[in-house]
């Protein structure tokens, strides 16, 4: 007789599972997780590459639903043991209104815990983010702190708050009583900068050096760290997350854990040129080309430019007042709650998250390589 943790027998939810981090977390619960029968896959956006994954032996159910119509939530939850909720609109560059951010990222996630109640599904892990906590608008630094370092998390940008209620939202909802009686345990990770394979940003960026004759000009200064960790290990937590948080709902339940690994501290831009200078790319200046007055200005002006265009054409560059801001204050996380908590140690190291990144870089459409 096979042993009970090693029998499919468990059904997996995953909300936004078509995404950057998604795709990540369903290709690997496929590899890593024994007692998978069933994996659904929800999201707004359905991709092709799931049509792929329907010929091994669990069932992958791709279901295209919207987080913010609870009727879909609760019906593609109805029957599930875990649900992985990472479905959300990650924007800091105005594509989308402060309204529909809070929709999709607080009701939504409201809709999902709502949804758990209603089926009985007791195991919620959330997908909340370093910006939970900072940086906050007075810009101050968060130096290799951990979850419990005191910080004055203060927020105005849309997306920071809606991650912050979010992640209110599912921690309170830890220990309701869900259909049949048993509590719901809850427990949110909060990743710092996610890299790797099929990373937007990323993407945005060794496409904007190219169009600049292979050249990427300096903005931050290099002192500014800012934490990154490997699109695998993130995923790779939520793994471990989902598998530990039953047998450890007294100690996991409620809590909140920074996502992290070996990952070098350094600026955005720096470890950006981790994976493009590799690739052809240089970053041009050891210190910021521009005044950092000029900077925000530059800043200000694709502000007023995206207001001004938005009745013709989304204008939504890397640029702007907040991402700045952000990029010019240090955020770095130095802990091992989650490896005290559940035994996480990161899957990647570093050297083969920055291998992978690197590879998939090169092997990007356009690349000149
Ligand atoms: N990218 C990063 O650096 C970080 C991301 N996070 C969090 O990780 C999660 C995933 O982020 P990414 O993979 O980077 O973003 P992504 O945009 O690649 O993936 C989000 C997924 O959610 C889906 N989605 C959006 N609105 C939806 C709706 N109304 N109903 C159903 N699905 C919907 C999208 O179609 C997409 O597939 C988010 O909750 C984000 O806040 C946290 C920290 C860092
Ligand atoms: C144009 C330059 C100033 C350039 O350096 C701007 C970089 C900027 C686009 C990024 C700098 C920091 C990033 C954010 C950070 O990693 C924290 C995040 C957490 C999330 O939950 C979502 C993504 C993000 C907000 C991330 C977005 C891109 C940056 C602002």
């Amino acid at each position: 007789m096979a042993d009970s943790a090693q029998v499919p027998a468990l059904v997996y939810l995953v909300t936004g599972g078509c995404g950057f981090l998604g795709e990540h977390i369903v290709r690997m619960l496929l590899e890593w997780e024994p007692r998978l029968r069933e994996l659904r896959v929800f999201d707004l956006h359905l991709s092709s590459w799931l049509e792929e994954l329907k010929t091994g032996p669990v069932q992958v159910t791709a279901i295209q639903g919207d987080v913010t119509q609870a009727h879909e939530v609760a019906a593609a939850m109805a029957g599930s043991h875990v649900v992985i909720h990472t479905a959300g609109l990650v924007d800091v560059f105005g594509k989308a209104s402060p309204e529909t951010i809070h929709k999709v990222n607080v009701q939504g996630t409201q809709n999902v815990i709502d949804a758990c109640v209603q089926t009985g599904t007791r195991l919620l892990v959330y997908t909340s983010s370093m910006e939970v906590v900072g940086p906050n608008v007075k810009g101050h630094p968060f130096y290799r702190g951990n979850e419990d370092t005191p910080y004055e998390a203060i927020h105005r940008h849309p997306y920071p708050c809606s991650k912050a209620l979010a992640e209110q939202l599912v921690l309170e909802a830890n220990g309701r009583k869900v259909n049949g009686g048993l509590p719901l345990v809850t427990c949110a990770l909060r990743p710092t900068g996610i890299y790797g394979e099929g990373h937007q940003v990323m993407r945005d960026f060794y496409h904007q050096g190219l169009r600049f004759g292979g050249r990427l000009f300096r903005a931050i200064p290099a002192s500014v760290e800012h934490g990154r960790v490997y699109v695998g290990n993130v995923a790779w937590m939520h793994i471990l997350v989902a598998r530990e948080l039953e047998q450890r709902a007294a100690l996991m339940g409620g809590q909140v854990y920074f996502c992290y690994d070996k990952s070098p501290y350094k600026s955005y831009e720096d470890f950006n040129m981790e994976f493009l200078s590799p690739c052809g790319l240089r970053l041009i200046g050891t210190h910021p080309l521009l005044p950092y007055w000029l900077l925000v200005l530059l800043a200000a002006l694709n502000a007023l430019l995206q207001w001004l265009l938005r009745p013709l054409v989304l204008y939504t560059p890397l640029l702007n007042p907040y991402t700045l801001a952000v990029a010019n204050t240090t955020f770095t996380v130095s802990t091992n709650k989650a490896q005290r908590h559940f035994g996480y140690k990161p899957l990647f190291s570093w050297e083969e998250s920055r291998a992978r990144t690197i590879h998939w870089v090169q092997a990007m459409e356009g690349s000149a390589w």
